[in-house]
């Protein structure tokens, strides 16, 4: 195991994540969506469970904008024309991300959904 190695990767991959945030319009859009979400579990009293999927659901969010907005660049780096063939290749990984964020919508209605509901905020 190299650990100089290991470290090296985890400080390129922190590089990527600070792009991402910079740079990338989506991506910022579902940060602050995941701190939201992190501030309503904290103030909801999750069980442990609804922790795990409520995380696992930013994790995978997180993972498929990074991977599609990987794919875009290096679309855009092999031709600057509209081909056809770029064209399904963006919209596939775009796809990806429309199920995972579809996902976490679902996970929200069942983690979120009941206890906002009987919140004060709807009983007034
Ligand atoms: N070179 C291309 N050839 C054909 N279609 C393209 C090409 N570039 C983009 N498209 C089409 O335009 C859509 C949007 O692509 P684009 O690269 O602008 O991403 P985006 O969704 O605007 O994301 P971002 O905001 O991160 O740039 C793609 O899903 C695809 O349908």
């Amino acid at each position: 195991m190299n650990l100089p190695k290991m470290l090296k990767s985890f400080r390129y991959a922190g590089v990527g994540f600070t792009k991402l945030l910079r740079s990338e319009n989506n991506f910022q859009f579902h940060a602050l969506a995941a701190v939201l979400v992190l501030v309503l579990s904290s103030l909801c009293n999750l069980a442990r469970w609804e922790w795990l999927v409520v995380c696992i659901s930013i994790a995978a969010v997180f993972t498929a904008e990074a991977f599609n907005t990987a794919i875009e660049k290096l679309c855009d780096l092999v031709s600057k024309e509209r081909l056809q063939e770029i064209e399904d290749i963006k919209d596939i990984a775009a796809t990806g991300v429309l199920l995972t964020a579809v996902g976490a919508l679902i996970v929200a209605f069942f983690v979120f959904g009941k206890r906002l509901l009987e919140s004060e905020l709807f009983t007034l």
